[in-house]
């Protein structure tokens, strides 16, 4: 079997054959610079910070020597391996050798410092922001830059994603060109910041009650709101609403901020009648 075949079957992507899983390492020192800072100012006491997709440690390394708790998650043994051999036996650095997506998460509020896989990049916000359990509490992400505008565009008008926007405010703070990672990705980067809302916009209790609500509103967002919430509103109720959101009966349904979701969602509690609430969501 030729290597390359072989790296695509075994998951290594080891280094000069093919990527497939990602191992896009980070190997400029000023970009690594500017994401710790931007976790310096998020990291609190001794809470844990996961680098999740560590590789050869190019954060966990400098997070280490701040004498930050981390825990270094990594699939591949043999990345795994070499941050090992880098790290040698730092106390406060834990390697936690597995997939992500299967991870227990800590149960203790934790912040995430990431270049992440770009291909579990949206398992793994769901995981993190889309969870209602989740102890998530911050993360300072590197994602394709392509997400990261997706993620934070204005108005939202993916259910999933405005479920991760009434608990999380998100941030994209600056790109980061491929040339600062080898092997180089196709795309550009961009680092993208997480912070749980002090007071979610929807209480955890209703955030899957609230997705069915906003995945039946949002199935085409160009519809007026009268029509997309027409089956879930009497006609009064739907005059209360749209007097609350201050705005037209007309407007799009797709041009709503987190903000007025909110205001949707408890009109519904209050007023819709419970069989008309839209049934909920199977998660992936
Ligand atoms: C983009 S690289 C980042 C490496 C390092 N953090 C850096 O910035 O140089 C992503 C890393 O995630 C690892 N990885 C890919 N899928 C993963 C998964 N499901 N769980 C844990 N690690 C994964 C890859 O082996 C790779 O080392």
């Amino acid at each position: 079997m030729s290597k390359q075949k072989r790296t695509f079957r075994d998951g290594r992507g080891a280094e000069g054959t093919t990527n497939f899983s990602g191992q896009h390492l980070l190997v400029d020192g000023a970009a690594i610079g500017r994401i710790v800072a931007l976790a310096q100012s998020r990291a609190e006491g001794d809470r844990p910070i996961l680098d999740i997709g560590a590789g050869k440690g190019a954060l966990t390394v400098p997070m280490a020597e701040r004498g930050w708790r981390v825990l270094a998650v990594e699939n591949d043994p043999a990345m795994a391996e070499k941050l090992r051999a880098k790290l040698g036996d730092k106390p406060n650095v834990r390697i936690v050798e597995r997939n992500a997506l299967d991870m227990r998460l800590p149960r203790e509020p934790f912040g995430v410092v990431a270049n992440i896989p770009f291909a579990i990049t949206t398992r793994l916000f769901d995981l993190l922001l889309g969870t209602p359990a989740s102890s998530f509490e911050w993360g300072v992400f590197v994602v394709e830059r392509g997400a990261a505008y997706r993620f934070t565009a204005d108005p939202v008008t993916d259910p999933r994603l405005l479920g991760w926007r009434m608990r999380y405010d998100l941030k994209m703070t600056h790109t980061i060109s491929r040339d600062s990672f080898a092997p180089r990705p196709r795309v550009d980067a961009a680092v993208l910041c997480a912070t749980r809302r002090k007071r979610p916009l929807v209480p955890d209790g209703g955030a899957e009650r609230f997705l069915a609500l906003a995945a039946h509103g949002l199935r085409e967002p160009r519809l007026p709101l009268f029509e997309a919430l027409g089956d879930v509103f009497t006609a009064p109720q739907l005059k209360v609403l749209c007097r609350a959101l201050g705005g037209d009966r007309n407007a799009a349904i797709g041009t709503l901020d987190e903000k007025r979701w909110a205001i949707v969602y408890e009109t519904m509690c209050r007023y819709a009648d419970r069989s008309r609430w839209p049934r909920r969501v199977r998660r992936k």
